[in-house]
């Protein structure tokens, strides 16, 4: 078992010595991080995308537009198969839209538009998919989060920020209580959709897409899940397809509803 303030017993393949100047490193791009952030905002922008799978006659999303502005919450609701998944695939790089872009456009403290870049090339995206669980592949806690860390001796100083990042990210979940040799799943339902989000909160994404993050969890955890998301939505941009609109009524900033044939317009949850 391990306290918040132990939080991860990192083992020794990842356990280096934190240096002072990889400390003072992570001040400084801080700090240039707050200058940014002052300096203006960013947005997620999606314009008139259009996604066809190869080979098929369809498309399954047409001309798709939506903004995002950063440390919003958005949620895309809409019926089973309209093509709300598909969309977020393609938000993480997971497919490529036929037409149309996928951008982040910063503005300055005035909102005139001062820059835009592709999504995939300016921010990091997590995604987690619906039951994240199922797709749970390690034995341990520490093999499931750590799955695909680089191993050579070169990336020690890598190694050294997602170790840290690790901390931060089981702390930010309320992962502060399981020890990292237990195996993920004999986790309670609840506790492996945190550890879900710990496992994408490593990588310290810009921008978090989850797909039901609700399903299939018990009244207690769908509380508990709900708190944290309010928790997340303070440090990122979270984008969220759900059919729980009530319980996540009370953090969404925008919602879009996905009409069947793909498309996308901006709407109040119906409430
Ligand atoms: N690669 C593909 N080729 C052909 N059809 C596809 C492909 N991927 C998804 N589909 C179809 O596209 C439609 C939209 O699927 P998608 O999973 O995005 O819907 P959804 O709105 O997320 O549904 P749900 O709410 O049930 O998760 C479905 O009919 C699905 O079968």
């Amino acid at each position: 078992m391990f306290s918040a303030a132990t939080a991860v017993a990192i083992p020794p393949a990842v356990s280096y010595y934190f240096p002072e100047k990889l400390a003072r490193r992570r001040r400084i791009s801080w700090c240039c991080r707050m200058a940014r952030v002052q300096a203006g905002y960013s947005q997620l922008e999606v314009r008139k995308v259009t996604y066809r799978p190869p080979g098929t006659e369809q498309n399954l999303l047409n001309e798709i537009n939506l903004s995002l502005r950063e440390k919003s919450f958005g949620l895309i609701f809409g019926r089973s198969g309209s093509g709300k998944t598909t969309l977020l695939q393609l938000l993480a790089g997971l497919s490529e839209p036929t037409s149309g872009s996928i951008c982040i456009q910063k503005y300055d403290d005035s909102g005139n538009p001062i820059g835009l870049s592709e999504l995939l090339t300016s921010q990091r995206v997590g995604i987690v998919f619906q039951f994240p669980e199922r797709y749970f592949l390690a034995d341990t806690v520490l093999e499931e989060v750590t799955f695909g860390w680089p191993r050579q001796k070169a990336d020690l100083l890598f190694k050294e920020q997602l170790a840290l990042n690790l901390q931060n990210a089981f702390k930010s979940v309320g992962l502060t209580t399981i020890s990292l040799d237990e195996d993920p799943q004999s986790l309670s339902g609840g506790f492996k959709r945190r550890l879900a989000l710990a496992i994408q909160l490593v990588q310290t994404p810009d921008l978090l897409l989850l797909d039901e993050p609700l399903a299939g969890l018990d009244w207690k955890a769908r509380a508990d899940v709900v708190n944290l998301l309010k928790d997340l939505k303070k440090h990122h941009t979270i984008l969220v397809v759900s059919h729980d609109l009530r319980e996540l009524y009370p953090l969404v900033d925008h919602s879009w509803r996905m009409e069947m044939g793909g498309s996308l317009k901006e709407e109040a949850l119906p409430m």
